[in-house]
C-alpha cells in the first residue's frame, strides 16, 4: 500500500545530483531535501561546490546527473515557485531605477494590473521592514537597505522557496545580525522554505533547522545536522545556549577535518 501523502513530499528535493563543468566534476550523487517552511543552512569548505548545488537548485543552471524536483515535480527551468537572493545586492538593483520600479520589474512577467503590481510592492516593502521607502533610489539607501530591497524584490514574486547564496557577505556585523533576524521571521511570517548558503558556521546554526554539511572533491552531502533551538531565537541568549555552542563547534570541527583531508589529499 502506497501511504505517501501531500505533506511527506519535500518542498524542494535533489536526487542522485551530478553536475561538472567540462572536465571538472564538482557534485556527485548528492541528496538534498527540504521541506515547506523548513530553513535549511548549506556550509562547506570554500569551493566545495555550494553555490554550483544552489545554481542547480534553482535551475539556473542544468545538472549533469540527477534531478530536481519542486513539491514532488521534476524541474527541467527556473520553477515560479522559487526566487534567488545573491550576495552582490549591488548587482542585483539597478541602480537608475526608483526601489519600487526595481521590485517591480520581475512582477512584469505575471501581467499584473497596476493596483495589484503596486500592491504586491508595498506588501513587499512592509515585509522586510521598508515601507515608505520605494521612491528612494538603491544608492541613496545603506547596504542593509539595499539587501532588503533585493530581498523583497524576491517577495513580490510571493515565491514558496527563497533559495539564498551568502546573501549577508557584504554587510556590517550588526545589519547581518538585524538581517538574520528578518529571515527567521519572514519564514515564520510568511512559512517560506529558505535554503541558504553562508561560510558563516555560527550564523547557519542561529537560523537554521537543519545545516547541510557539503565536502569531497566531488563532493556530496558528509552530514545533515538538525538544529533543535525551537523557533524562537535570540542573538543572545540563543548564541549563549549550551546546545547552541555544541552545535556550533561539532560543526566547525567536521569543517576543518574535511579542509585538512582535501588539503591532504590534494
Ligand atoms: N562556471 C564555472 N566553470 C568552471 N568551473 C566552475 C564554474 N563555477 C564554479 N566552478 C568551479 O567549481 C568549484 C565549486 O565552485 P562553487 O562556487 O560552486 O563553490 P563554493 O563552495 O560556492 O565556493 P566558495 O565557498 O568559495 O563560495 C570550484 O572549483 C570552482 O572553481
Amino acid at each position: 500500500m502506497n501511504t505517501t501523502t501531500a505533506t511527506d513530499v519535500p518542498q524542494l528535493e535533489a536526487i542522485g545530483l551530478g553536475k561538472s563543468y567540462g572536465d571538472k566534476e564538482v557534485l556527485r550523487d548528492l541528496a538534498f531535501k527540504a521541506d515547506r517552511g523548513e530553513f535549511v543552512c548549506i556550509v562547506g569548505p570554500s569551493g566545495t561546490g555550494k553555490t554550483t548545488l544552489l545554481r542547480c537548485l534553482a535551475r539556473l543552471i542544468e545538472p549533469t546527473s540527477g534531478e530536481v524536483r519542486v513539491d514532488g515535480r521534476v524541474v527541467t527551468e527556473p520553477p515560479a515557485e522559487v526566487s534567488v537572493v545573491f550576495q552582490d545586492y549591488s548587482r542585483s538593483l539597478m541602480p537608475w531605477m526608483r526601489v519600487d520600479a526595481n521590485i517591480a520589474l520581475p512582477l512584469r512577467r505575471y501581467r499584473l494590473d497596476r493596483a495589484e503590481r503596486d500592491a504586491r510592492v508595498a506588501e513587499a516593502l512592509e515585509q522586510v521592514g521598508l515601507a515608505g521607502n520605494g521612491r528612494l533610489y538603491p544608492w541613496e539607501m545603506s547596504g542593509g537597505m539595499q539587501q532588503r530591497a533585493a530581498i523583497a524584490r524576491s517577495l513580490a514574486y510571493r515565491p514558496e522557496v527563497l533559495i539564498m547564496d551568502e546573501p549577508f557577505a557584504s554587510v556590517d556585523a550588526q545589519t547581518r545580525a538585524d538581517l538574520e533576524d528578518l529571515m527567521l521571521s519572514i519564514r515564520d511570517r510568511l512559512g517560506v522554505t529558505i535554503v541558504l548558503v553562508t561560510h558563516d558556521i555560527d550564523e547557519a546554526v542561529y537560523l537554521a533547522d537543519q545545516v547541510v554539511v557539503l565536502f569531497g572533491r566531488p563532493a556530496s552531502v558528509a552530514a545533515t545536522i538538525p538544529v533543535p533551538l525551537g523557533p524562537d531565537r535570540d542573538q543572545l541568549t540563543t548564541k549563549a545556549r549550551p546546545d547552541y555552542l555544541e552545535l556550533r563547534e561539532r560543526i566547525h570541527k567536521m569543517i576543518m577535518r574535511a579542509s585538512a583531508g582535501s588539503t591532504a589529499a590534494n
